[in-house]
């Protein structure tokens, strides 16, 4: 029997098996078991360079971040590509125009960001259909999802594109989970649970690492609601990524108003219609703000600011981060900071380099 076949076994057992507290261990090794497989199904197969499960499509990183847009046939990925970019994507109103990743650039107050356009993907593609597998893969390259939904589409197309990039180990909108594993030589399994755990037990832990062959651990459990789901990705953790996610429903000019207003209060989400032009500047806005990123402009003194470039730096920087990526050495020299901007308590602030930094700050750095 085939890898596929075996997941399409477990799946059925699954479904078939009734969710209640005596099904609970069972459920948690056959959970177990399907995630080893999927692993084995994203391993790239011998000879099989294009369709094979870990590479995507062949673009190269660019810029400060990368936005993958991600949403089934038709929704309209190309069409907010060539907005927000000067790259044009075919745009038709038939399925799979796009038939490769299209990169395109957008500029955001000085920052570079790539902005990668993927042919639509359907139900099954986390197991190959269309090109399902590339896409997903050139996805778990982003920093950021954009997933594009059709607003007068069901709203269960989302939670299907969902199903397709958590079966190949992509968690949107979630933090690694807040378990120790490490796998020892001997001295059998060894676990510490930090609080009283309300969904996972001794018996669950070493059921399910045993199906991995771990005989040997040492596992701290840190958070109390971790379930059998997160120490699964614990074990899986080289085949799971971490990404922030932006649900963007377009074509809200076929909608009506209440509806409208619905979608638009969800969380992670924002609503638009490239048709009308309406509401673009507000999904770029929160797409930045997804991105956790902040545009630090700096200043020589006497000059303006120049705000055509920014430094790119992560959220929670210091002013001692936004010296490293000006230049190697220049913490040596450094002897204050000049600080304009949403950080600043009062303009120009002087501060030190543990100074914490917020988007769109001007900072001016004076050497000994
Ligand atoms: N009504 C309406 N139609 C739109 C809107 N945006 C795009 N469309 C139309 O939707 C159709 C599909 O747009 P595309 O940009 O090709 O969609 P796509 O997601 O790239 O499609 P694939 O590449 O095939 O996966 C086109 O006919 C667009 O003109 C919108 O805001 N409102
Ligand atoms: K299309
Ligand atoms: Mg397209």
């Amino acid at each position: 029997m085939g890898v596929a076949e075996k997941i399409k076994e477990i799946e059925e057992e699954m479904r078939r098996t009734q969710k209640n507290k005596a099904t609970e261990y069972h459920l948690g090794l056959l959970k177990g078991k399907l995630a080893r497989l999927r692993a084995q199904l994203l391993e790239p197969q011998p000879g099989d360079k294009s369709s094979g499960g870990g590479s995507g499509f062949d673009v190269s990183k660019s810029g400060d971040a990368r936005i993958a847009l991600v949403g089934f046939p038709s929704v309209g990925k190309s069409t907010l590509l060539s907005k927000i970019t000067k790259t044009k994507s075919e745009v038709a109103a038939y399925a799979f125009t796009t038939l490769t990743a299209i990169p395109g650039v957008m500029e955001y107050g000085g920052a570079e960001i790539q902005i990668l356009d993927l042919p639509g993907i359907i139900e099954g593609a986390s197991e190959g259909k269309g090109r399902g597998r590339q896409v997903i893969s050139a996805a778990k390259t982003s920093d950021l999802i954009m997933m594009v939904l059709d607003a007068t589409k069901k709203v269960e197309q989302r939670v299907l594109l969902e199903a397709e990039l958590e079966a190949v180990g992509i968690r949107l909108n979630k933090q690694p989970p807040n378990i120790y594993l490490k796998a020892k030589k001997t001295g059998g399994v060894k676990i510490t649970f930090m609080a009283a755990s309300k969904h996972l037990d001794e018996r669950m832990i070493t059921g399910v690492l045993r199906d991995y062959k771990i005989l040997n651990a040492e596992v701290l459990v840190r958070d109390e609601n971790a379930n059998v789901d997160d120490f699964i990705d614990v074990i899986n953790a080289q085949h799971r990524r971490y990404i922030p996610c932006l649900y963007v429903y377009n074509k809200i000019d076929c909608i009506s108003l209440p509806y409208l207003d619905q979608l638009a209060r969800e969380p992670h989400t924002a609503v638009m219609s490239c048709e009308l032009d309406l509401g673009i500047n507000d999904v770029i806005d929160e797409a930045w703000k997804e991105l956790n990123l902040l545009r630090i402009y700096t200043k020589r003194k006497g000059v303006a600011p120049d705000f055509s470039e920014a430094l790119i730096v992560r959220q929670n920087s210091t002013i001692s981060d936004v010296c490293d990526r000006i230049h190697r050495t220049l913490k040596e020299h450094f002897k204050y900071a000049l600080v304009w901007g949403a950080s600043a308590r009062h303009v120009p602030q002087r501060v030190g380099l543990s100074h914490p930094v917020a988007d769109e700050d001007v900072v001016s750095i004076v050497t000994k």
